[in-house]
């Protein structure tokens, strides 16, 4: 079974006194369990409203969104928003997800841990950064006394400690240097084949989303033009945006090593997972 399910999304956005926008257009896709799924597309094309509701922040205009198997609802359809927290996003800008003025172990369970002592706490939270290649010094710090790609990896760190069965990542590796990007695309590799979740990677980079992503989905003016296993698309793109998106990737030929990607996912990091017992299962 599909974790989720997009089918027939339209989003249109409305705003009093301008021309309504049709930022989607009749998208569907789906992502299984332990599985990257790459949305490539230029600024503007969609991508983030599409994500929106993939994630039940925004309702859609038409169209359903199924995640494990039900029905989605939209949070601000809720009288008591209660997110489905299996259901995780992180975003381009890490600081969006991260108070600054709390400890890092203060905030990086919450609402997931109500049922802890302070010594299954520590635990929890130092299992999570071990997860994300972070010590666990990093616990008593605050989001300022760390570089973007490490606050990025706080960010994931606390998505994860709700257990998610999916998460959608986007743009979120954009806000970083090369390098960091790098290693922030290969922690979610590692993650995606450790913990057995499944991801829905958007981006307007194709280099990367291909480094990543098992199936990728090309969204051209709010429909999705072209998809199909990640390499095929690369090697023989099919439709005309596609292999314009090709083109203009700058100074390559037909592969593009990123700093980083080429080594094997740390073993600390698949003990670490594996270890933990963090699993798709349900949450305690
Ligand atoms: N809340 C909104 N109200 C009105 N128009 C919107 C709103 N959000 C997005 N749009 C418009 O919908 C279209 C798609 O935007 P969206 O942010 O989904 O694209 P995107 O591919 O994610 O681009 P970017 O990467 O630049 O965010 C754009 O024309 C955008 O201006």
């Amino acid at each position: 079974m599909s974790i989720l399910d997009i089918d027939d999304i339209v989003v249109t956005h409305r705003r009093p006194g301008a021309p309504p926008v049709r930022a989607v257009r009749g998208v569907s896709l789906s992502v299984e369990p332990g599985q990257v799924v790459g949305l490539v597309g230029e600024s503007g094309c969609g991508k983030s409203s599409l994500a929106r509701v993939a994630v039940g922040i925004e309702a859609p205009t038409s169209g359903t969104v199924r995640f494990e198997g039900r029905p989605l609802e939209p949070l601000r359809m809720r009288q008591r928003p209660a997110p489905d927290r299996r259901l995780q996003m992180v975003f381009q800008n890490p600081y969006a997800s991260l108070s600054p003025r709390r400890t890092i172990a203060s905030q990086l369970l919450d609402g997931v841990a109500e049922n802890l002592d302070r010594r299954q706490r520590e635990a929890e939270v130092a299992r999570l950064l071990a997860l994300v290649g972070l010590d666990t010094a990093a616990a008593t710090r605050y989001p300022a006394q760390f570089s973007g790609g490490q606050r990025q990896r706080l960010a994931i760190a606390r998505a994860l400690a709700a257990k998610p069965s999916l998460m959608v990542a986007d743009e979120p590796v954009t806000a970083l240097d090369a390098f960091s990007s790098a290693q922030i695309v290969r922690l979610l590799q590692s993650l995606v084949a450790e913990l057995g979740m499944g991801m829905l990677f958007i981006s307007h980079d194709l280099s990367l989303v291909r480094a990543i992503a098992d199936e990728t989905a090309v969204m051209y003016a709010g429909e999705i033009v072209e998809r199909g296993p990640s390499e095929q698309l690369w090697e023989r793109p099919q439709h005309p945006y596609t292999r314009t998106l090709i083109a203009a990737i700058p100074e390559i030929g037909p592969v593009k090593k990123l700093p980083g990607l080429d080594e094997q996912p740390p073993t600390a990091l698949s003990n670490a997972g594996t270890d933990a017992g963090l699993t798709n299962g349900a949450r305690p």
